[in-house]
């Protein structure tokens, strides 16, 4: 990667040489959660304002908190990360500050972007914690991120960029099949007679409105079948399988032989369609398929948070319960040091325009720069009001 002109333009010759790189901090933009149980109806209004949630829904999911004591595990997770992060970029030489910085929960990102500003930054990278392209995923949090610095009045002042999408990096995917190695070996312990036969492997995704997932992308990422975000997933499951069969070859283990994509934590009206086969859908059509076992890989996500301990962990295994089927759920990347090196490298890539650019599979690694017309919000017919 050559430095391109705005790179240039926006920086003096002298902030450069004082920086010794263009950015001054990183910033791990997140989605946020409770932290007590005061906290959560707040949380889950400031998620859904705007929204057409069914508020029967937001008391379900508010349950789901409650169960864990009002707090998400999403909080430590992405501490965890920022210290691995910080610890990784310290052990090259770097000298790169890391806020943690949230759509929906303290830290918010309007504080999150007055700290970097206040701490003397004048440009930072932001790392989002989804790898995937659509509105929620990517192009929300950019939207989030410049609605912040309107409203701090730091736009000029602080100039934010973001590390590129990376589903098909080798440090996103290979924890993914380590994951799913262990997963599978878990099945086999409890019951050593099961083959691959016998055993499903569903890739799970968060669900989206169909019309958010087609829109997803951009260009011939978005005329693909079903937009870049259902794209993107298959391709994640396609290299984890591939992986996973590698390292069992390798280590005499079953390989996977019969997986699928299903999607899990479908929200708003039932009247609207959103991606399907809904994972608990997926999992009651396996007896019929003759499988004895049932192992999810949470791909949609970097850290174990509600979606995943909820969703999968309680919901998902008490249907495979019900129907008798074995189960278990993958890890997934959290603090895999193949995942944090990846950040870091992607990170360096930037930083002095070097590196391999990483990444795996059929395609491409996605632009450091999203296009004006990449993954479009949603039109909300029924708009109630402004977002946080
Ligand atoms: C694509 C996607 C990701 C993955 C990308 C990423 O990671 O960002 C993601 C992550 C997450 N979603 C989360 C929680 C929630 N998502 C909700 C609602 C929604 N999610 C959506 C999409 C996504 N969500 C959508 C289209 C809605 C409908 C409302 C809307 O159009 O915006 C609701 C409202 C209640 C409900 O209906 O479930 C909650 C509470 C948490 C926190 C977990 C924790 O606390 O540990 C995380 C990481
Ligand atoms: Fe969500």
């Amino acid at each position: 990667m050559t430095l391109t002109h705005s790179h240039w333009d926006s920086h003096t010759r002298l902030g450069f040489m004082l920086a010794a790189g263009l950015y001054h901090g990183i910033m791990l933009v997140s989605f946020g959660g409770p932290r007590v149980p005061d906290d959560v109806m707040p949380f889950l209004r400031n998620v859904t304002r705007g929204r057409a949630i069914p508020s029967e829904r937001l008391e379900l999911v508010a349950e789901h908190y409650y169960h864990f004591g009002g707090a998400s595990p999403i909080n430590a997770q992405n501490d965890a990360l920022a210290a691995a992060l910080g610890a990784e970029l310290a052990a090259r030489g770097h000298r790169l500050p890391i806020w943690v910085g949230n759509r929906n929960w303290s830290p918010y990102l309007t504080d999150a972007v007055q700290q970097a500003h206040q701490s003397g930054c004048q440009r930072i990278l932001a790392v989002l914690t989804s790898g995937y392209a659509s509105y929620s995923s990517c192009r929300q949090y950019r939207d989030d991120l410049d609605a912040a610095l309107v409203q701090t009045g730091l736009t000029g002042e602080l100039k934010v960029d973001k590390v590129r999408q990376f589903f098909n990096h080798p440090g996103f995917v290979t924890p993914f099949a380590d994951g799913l190695v262990a997963a599978l070996g878990r099945l086999s312990s409890h019951d050593p007679t099961l083959t691959s036969a016998d055993v499903e492997v569903i890739f799970t995704g968060h669900s989206l409105p169909i019309g958010a997932a087609m829109s997803s992308g951009f260009g011939a990422w978005r005329e693909a079948t079903g937009g870049a975000y259902l794209a993107q997933h298959r391709q994640v499951a396609e290299q984890v399988v591939q992986a996973v069969n590698l390292l069992q070859r390798a280590a005499g283990g079953p390989e996977v032989t019969h997986w699928q994509l299903a999607w899990q934590s479908r929200s708003g009206p039932a009247a609207q369609p959103w991606l399907e086969p809904d994972v608990n859908d997926a999992i009651a059509g396996l007896p019929g398929l003759g499988r004895k076992a049932v192992v999810t890989v949470p791909i949609s996500f970097i850290s174990d948070h509600m979606e995943v301990i909820w969703d999968l962990d309680i919901e998902a295994a008490a249907t495979a319960a019900g129907l008798g089927l074995g189960y278990a759920r993958a890890a997934t990347p959290g603090t895999h040091p193949k995942f944090v090196t990846a950040l870091a490298d992607m990170i360096e890539e930037r930083q002095s325009g070097r590196g391999d650019r990483a990444h795996i599979g059929r395609y491409g690694a996605w632009p450091d720069s999203c296009p004006p017309d990449c993954c479009p919000a949603p039109v909300r017919p029924h708009h109630q009001g402004a977002r946080p």
